[in-house]
């Protein structure tokens, strides 16, 4: 299995290679070159199999032999064993055709540790096989910063910068992030948003001087192993709702967009899905971009599901790429578009296609905070406001035809004042996490721009070439 990049002037990559890669080097991101197929036999004798068995199965035409098949059984194995749920992702029913599929079992209560728990060991191991080490970067509003942390922190061969936007993250999630006491993690609070945080991370990217002498390489979802590791959560899902024989529908909290391209990919590779649906919350830039063709970014609005408060979604642009039918110079110019003037439009074909295969719809704070008490009321579930915001506009879009699969991106106790304030409820962290906001914080303040982080990174790094 080869990968391209969607800008179309980067050598095409092995798996190995794009995982520790991160960003293409002309600015795109990798994809497969071909998407893989499941049989419908293959997809029904998924079912009732333990989580870690069914990601190695769906990640082996991924890795395409690079990494030996018991290699990455047991890497998933390792990786599965640290969420606290049997079945690591377990579907929950909220109502008569409606499924909460809960990601956050994981050791920071978010859906990230279901790839970056795979992510961390798979670097691990093409590193230790290379004899090299390498500087990860990863920009986060809240949650690919903890979970990256939790993954990489005391691995020998990887330095881990995070960049979180200063006081614009919940109190739990800043403190999973800076209180780590691992050497090789660093925590930046930098002074912008998480737009400004992507930026920085994608221009450390483009520098391909810094990028070659520190080994960059990326843990956000730009890196392909972290999506891919997400399509195998829908596998699980739909099989387990009667897929192959059964449609199923997904509604997914979106931000950046890996979760819900996961999800694409898995229709690809053959998972039947009827309805693909992108929730958005007021920062609705991709369910304006669907309705208009224009893609415009705007100021972002601090929300209750701040891990949503987006304006540039990095993976729009592989769901571009794929609707315009591969065409890597058209998605390109959108993007250089996007860098100049904030915008861009959709050609009309290219729409169509996005149409077919994304519905979307925006919750706001108010309708999230009514969904949160509705759904306590109905059924004595109790959601996070991410996962909220999606069962709101599942709920707008439902048109009965399939289950509803809504992705449950976090544990509530993340986001407990926002969670209180709608419901009356103040969630508890689970007791492993419990001492958590005693801990002491170790982070530092920089300014939101690339040469202050690159210089903290260049000193801080081992991993100097
Ligand atoms: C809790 C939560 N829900 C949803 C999202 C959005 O996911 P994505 O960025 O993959 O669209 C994020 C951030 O990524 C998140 O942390
Ligand atoms: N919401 C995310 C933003 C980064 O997303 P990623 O999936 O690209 O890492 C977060 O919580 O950091």
């Amino acid at each position: 299995m080869r990968y391209v990049s969607t800008r179309g002037t980067a050598p095409a990559l092995g798996f190995s290679d794009v995982l520790m890669t991160g960003l293409a080097r002309d600015g795109g991101l990798y994809l497969p070159e071909s998407w893989p197929h499941f049989s419908p036999a293959e997809i029904r004798a998924m079912r009732g199999r333990p989580y870690d068995e069914v990601a190695s199965r769906i990640m082996a035409p991924f890795i395409a032999g690079e990494i030996a098949d018991d290699t990455v059984s047991a890497i998933a194995r390792e990786a599965y064993a640290t969420f606290h749920h049997p079945a690591v992702c377990p579907l929950v029913q909220t109502r008569s055709g409606e499924f909460v599929l809960e990601l956050f079992h994981g050791p920071t209560l978010a859906f990230k540790d279901v790839a970056m728990q795979m992510l961390a060991r798979l670097m691990d191991h093409v590193l230790a096989e290379r004899g090299e080490r390498a500087t990860i970067v990863g920009a986060t509003s809240g949650d690919t910063g903890g979970a990256a942390i939790e993954a990489f922190a005391g691995r020998d061969r990887t330095d881990i910068f995070i960049l979180f936007p200063h006081n614009k993250v919940s109190p739990v999630q800043q403190r999973q992030m800076t209180t780590s006491q691992a050497a090789n993690v660093h925590a930046l609070a930098i002074e912008g948003n998480f737009d400004d945080c992507q930026a920085i991370v994608k221009a450390m990217f483009n520098h391909h001087g810094f990028r070659e002498k520190v080994r960059l390489s990326g843990v956000n979802s730009i890196n392909w192993g972290r999506i891919m590791a997400q399509i195998v959560y829908y596998f699980t899902s739909a099989v387990a709702l009667g897929a192959p024989e059964r449609a199923v529908s997904f509604t997914v909290p979106t931000g950046n967009f890996g979760d819900i391209f996961a999800g694409y990919a898995a229709k690809r590779m053959g998972l039947p899905i009827e309805r693909l649906a992108i929730a958005t919350n007021d920062n609705d830039i991709l369910a304006r971009a669907l309705r208009s063709g224009r893609y415009e970014t705007q100021g972002v609005v601090a929300t209750t599901s701040p891990s949503m408060d987006i304006q540039v979604s990095s993976n729009f642009e592989r769901a571009l790429f794929e609707a315009w039918g591969r065409d890597a110079s058209a998605t390109a110019t959108a993007m250089d578009g996007l860098g100049q003037s904030g915008a861009f439009t959709i050609a009309p074909a290219a729409l169509e296609r996005l149409r077919a295969d994304f519905a979307a719809g925006r919750s706001t704070m108010a309708e999230t905070a009514d969904t949160m008490r509705t759904v306590l009321d109905e059924c004595g579930y109790l959601l996070d406001p991410h996962s909220a915001t999606a069962v709101r506009v599942a709920r707008q879009l439902d048109d009965g035809q399939s289950p509803m699969i809504v992705l449950a991106t976090a544990h509530p106790a993340k986001f407990p004042d926002a969670v209180k304030e709608a419901t009356a409820v103040r969630p508890t962290l689970p007791s492993g996490l419990a001492s958590l906001m005693d801990h002491e914080e170790k982070y530092e303040i920089l300014p939101s721009e690339t040469e202050a982080v690159e210089d903290y990174v260049g000193r801080h790094t081992r991993a100097v070439g």
